[in-house]
């Protein structure tokens, strides 16, 4: 076997990569580019990318192009060329929707129409799941190989990589250990790692449900400000406490705690989104201004690990129809949906009416 990494490898390298300010070199069908993160892009490398021959492209989502008035052509995606002098300022105002109420006109912004957009296509895709802000600079360069191995760039095909990235990734149980909780001393906490070089994924099993029955089961996504915190914002950490009791007095049940802070979107561009809600917008709103859609989540994931521990039915406690139907599509049955209707306050009445209205949570 070679010691060389694999697509699926170099994927994880570059999402570090980027996280870190680092272009990637993308190629497809004999052409390439390089690829480098607005939000982590610095006034040095921003220089090196302009002093490089043809003009860098700054790529943004069709839902952060709408709120900007550039034109989507590529549908997806717009394509805005880099004006000669665009500082990391002005890169930086058209990725972050943070200043957009102070700072409105940023235009007119011209899209693109000619050449391919599939590299930019894959980079936003890219910079999605290092949970950066999806917008990227993207630059074509002739020889992408030898522009790679030269500047000791991570190197990566854009159509395998973009099939990988819609892949659920397979799940590896590393370990798992006793663990008594208020709610029940029959606690056992299992952890999962993903073959993608992703985020670990954990499992609460209390007491030993069997694993031919349907089981009392919560699909958790990580909200570090709520379940950590007691944000009032969210009711997510009555949520988990209310499914754990509920778990605990059944004597039976899988919590699933997944890391997919703010919907998929990560803590920092939550936090973004929050910054938003207090200019005005709502949840689904700031996740668009953003350039994200409402709900990033893969719940094949929650699927996968059920799965893995034996389980092929649920009651699922939820609110959330979506949950509902991704499950039942991964291969789990549920038997039926057990509502979780608890933590309403003041300060998140309009975050639970904005999701039951637009995003059809059920009241
Ligand atoms: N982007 C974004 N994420 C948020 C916001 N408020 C909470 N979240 C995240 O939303 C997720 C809430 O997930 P869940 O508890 O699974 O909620 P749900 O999809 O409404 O489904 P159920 O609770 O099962 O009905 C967590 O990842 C939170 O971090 C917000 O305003 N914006
Ligand atoms: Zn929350």
């Amino acid at each position: 076997m070679s010691l060389a990494p694999d697509t699926l490898e170099r994927i994880a390298r570059a999402r570090a990569d980027l996280r870190m300010g680092l272009p990637v070199v993308l190629t497809d069908a004999g052409t390439g580019a390089l690829v480098i993160s607005a939000e982590t892009l610095t006034p040095a490398r921003l220089e090196a990318i302009t002093a490089l021959p043809g003009r860098a492209e700054l790529t943004l989502t069709a839902r952060r192009a709408e709120t900007l008035k550039a034109r989507p052509y590529d549908v997806d995606l717009a394509r805005i060329p880099l004006p000669d002098g665009a500082t990391q300022d002005w890169i930086r105002a058209l990725a972050d929707p943070a200043d957009d109420l102070v700072h409105p006109m940023k235009g007119p912004l011209v899209a693109a129409r000619e050449g391919s957009a599939q590299i930019h296509r894959v980079a936003l895709k890219l910079a999605k799941s290092a949970r950066l802000l999806p917008a990227v600079l993207v630059l074509g360069v002739a020889d992408p190989m030898r522009f790679a191995h030269e500047s000791d760039l991570t190197l990566l095909p854009a159509g395998p990589t973009s099939a990988l990235l819609e892949e659920a990734s397979t799940m590896q149980s590393v370990v798992s250990a006793r663990l008594p909780l208020a709610v029940s001393e029959a606690g056992r906490l299992h952890v999962f790692r993903p073959e993608d070089g992703g985020e670990e994924h954990y499992a609460m099993e209390i007491g030993q449900p069997p694993r031919d029955k349907p089981v009392l089961a919560r699909l958790h996504s990580a909200c570090f400000t709520g379940d950590v915190m007691g944000s009032l914002k969210c009711d997510c950490g009555p949520q988990l406490r209310g499914a754990l009791t509920q778990m605990g007095a059944e004597g039976a049940g899988v919590l699933l705690y997944l890391n997919q802070e703010g919907r998929g979107i990560g803590l920092a561009n939550k936090m973004r989104a929050y910054s938003l809600q207090d200019q005005g917008f709502d949840t689904v709103e700031a996740n668009h201004r953003l350039g994200f859609e409402d709900d990033e989540r893969d719940f094949r994931l929650g699927a996968e690990l059920l799965q893995r521990m034996g389980f092929a039915s649920v009651r699922l406690l939820t609110n959330n129809p979506r949950k509902i139907a991704m499950m039942e599509k991964a291969g789990i049955a549920v038997t039926e949906r057990v509502p979780l209707k608890v933590g309403e306050n003041p300060f998140n009445q309009a975050y639970l009416a904005t999701k039951a209205r637009k995003s059809g949570h059920l009241l």
